[in-house]
This record gives structure tokens, C-alpha cells and sequence, in this order.
């Protein structure tokens, strides 16, 4: 039998952390190492001998536990939120420093979501006007969500490589947030409500049509295999990569 990948996991109480601890001990070719609370000692990750962490805690601790990860030579798979352009280039450096090392920073695990932006990205050129509609969930504590930032910025994106103008609006007069966030120009409303979990939807309008593009993740079972892809592949993905996107053959 070849050796087991060993796989540590940060924020193992929470949400996401608990059904990834399930979901890694059900991977035979896993074995998970060790499943860090808040206060436990980083330390305990080099002691179990990791290779890949999963961190799953929050947009506060996130950094300076991959920075950890990072500089005591164990890969890292992300889900948290909060990774802006200024920390995502700081630990690009520090990779530099550690050739082999690779890190995923993935706003969402539901392979249905990574395809939702990058379809929203491919038809955003086409249409006038673009805006994006998160709903979470009332515990999580950021807005907008990482997955509307991430679907903004490839919206974003293409509309500029196809000097796509920005989308009309003639609001002059607003109450505050009654427009949303602006995200790269783009227009994002965050919803939190009791009983959802994670979903998105992408609206592009055009004269006398609407496009949506409506993705739903009714379980947190949906995130596990883009998080078991990620810490299987990460080993041989130096660097590092963001969106889970980065990992598949979309086109
Ligand atoms: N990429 C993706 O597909 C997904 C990403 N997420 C993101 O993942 C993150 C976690 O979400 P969720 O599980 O819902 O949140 P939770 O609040 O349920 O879980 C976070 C957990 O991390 C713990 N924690 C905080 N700091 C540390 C630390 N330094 N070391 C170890 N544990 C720590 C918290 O402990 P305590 O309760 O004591 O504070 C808590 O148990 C969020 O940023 C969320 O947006 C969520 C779903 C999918
Ligand atoms: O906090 C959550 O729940 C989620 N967080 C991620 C995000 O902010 O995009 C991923 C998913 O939407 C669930």
C-alpha cells in the first residue's frame, strides 16, 4: 500500500472543520494527523508530523497559521476568508522562499460554484449590466462573501479585457449600502438568513433579457471533494494558487 498523505486540520470545532476531519478520516489514502481547536499550539502541528494543513478557522488566524504551515515546510489548503491582494502577495513571497511548497486559497470548495463564476465570467462580456447576490447563512461573520469577491473579480476582469463599459445606473440618490458593495466596480448585495447555507447568484441583464446564474450549496457535504482534491493535489503544486479553479480544466 503507498504511504498515507498525513493532514492536519485548523478550526477542527467549527462548521467546516468538523465535516472536514469526517470527511479526511474517510479517505484511505489520509490519515488525519491532528485537528486543531482555538488555543491549541501550532507547535502541535510539526510534533504530528503534517505535510498538508487544512485551514478552516478565521479571516483573523488564517494568515499566521499558513505563514506557519508555510515556514516550517508543510503545504496548505485554505478556505477561510479574508485572503485580500496584500496578503495574498506577502505569502506569494514567502513561498519564493520555500520552493515546493504549495498553497490553495480556495473562496469556495463546491466544484458547482467554481464552475457558477467562471460561467458568469465567460458571459459577463456579453451583457450591459452585471451584479452579484450572495446569501449565507446569519453565524458567518464576513461580507461579501469570498465567493462573491473572487466571482467580481473574474466578472471584473473579463468585462476590462473586452473594454466592456461599466454597467448603467442612474441612482443619485441613495440610503447607504442600498446599493451594495462596489467590488471591483461590480455591484454585490449580501443576504444573511436563517436556514440558508451558502448560495450565490450572478445577474446579468441585457435589453429585454436576464441571464441568472444561481448556484446552491445546500450542505456542507458539498465543499468536501473540492477540499480532498485540493490536499491531494496541493503537494505537487508549488507556489501559490487561488481558486480551486486553478486545479481544473475548465476550458
Ligand atoms: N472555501 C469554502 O468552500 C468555504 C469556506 N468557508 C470559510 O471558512 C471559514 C470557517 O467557516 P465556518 O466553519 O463556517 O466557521 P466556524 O466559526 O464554524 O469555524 C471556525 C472555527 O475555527 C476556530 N478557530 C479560530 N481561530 C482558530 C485558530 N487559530 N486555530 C484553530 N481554530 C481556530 C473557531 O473557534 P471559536 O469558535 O472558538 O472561535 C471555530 O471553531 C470562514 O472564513 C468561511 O467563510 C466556509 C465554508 C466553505
Ligand atoms: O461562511 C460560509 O459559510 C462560506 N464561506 C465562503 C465564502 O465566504 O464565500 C464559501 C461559502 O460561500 C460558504
Amino acid at each position: 500500500m503507498t504511504e498515507q498523505l498525513a493532514v492536519a486540520v485548523l478550526g477542527a470545532g467549527g462548521r467546516m472543520g468538523s465535516e472536514a476531519v469526517t470527511a479526511i478520516e474517510s479517505a484511505p489514502d489520509l490519515e488525519l494527523v491532528a485537528a486543531l481547536k482555538r488555543g491549541d499550539s501550532l507547535d502541535e502541528l510539526v510534533s504530528a508530523g503534517a505535510q498538508v494543513v487544512v485551514d478552516l478557522t478565521t479571516p483573523e488566524n488564517t494568515e499566521a497559521n499558513v505563514r506557519f504551515a508555510v515556514e516550517h515546510g508543510m503545504h496548505a489548503v485554505v478556505g477561510t476568508t479574508g485572503w485580500d491582494e496584500a496578503k495574498r502577495a506577502s505569502l506569494a513571497q514567502l513561498l519564493e522562499q520555500h520552493p515546493g511548497t504549495g498553497v490553495l486559497i480556495a473562496p469556495n470548495f463546491a466544484l458547482g460554484s467554481v464552475l457558477a463564476s467562471s460561467f458568469a465570467a465567460t458571459a459577463a462580456k456579453y451583457f450591459e449590466s452585471v451584479e452579484i447576490i450572495e446569501l449565507h447563512h446569519p453565524d458567518k461573520v464576513d461580507a461579501p462573501s469570498g465567493t462573491a469577491i473572487r466571482t467580481a473579480q473574474l466578472v471584473a476582469a473579463a468585462r476590462d479585457a473586452a473594454d466592456v463599459p461599466a454597467g448603467p445606473d442612474a441612482t443619485t440618490k441613495a440610503l447607504d449600502g442600498a446599493r451594495g458593495a462596489d467590488v471591483d466596480g461590480v455591484r454585490v448585495h449580501s443576504v444573511r438568513l436563517r436556514g440558508l447555507v451558502a448560495h450565490q447568484e450572478v445577474l446579468l441583464g441585457g435589453p429585454g433579457e436576464q441571464l441568472t446564474i444561481r448556484h446552491d450549496s445546500f450542505d456542507r457535504a458539498s465543499f468536501m471533494p473540492g477540499v480532498l482534491l485540493g490536499v491531494r493535489a496541493v503537494t505537487g503544486r508549488p507556489g501559490l494558487t487561488y481558486g480551486l479553479d486553478g486545479y481544473l480544466e475548465l476550458s
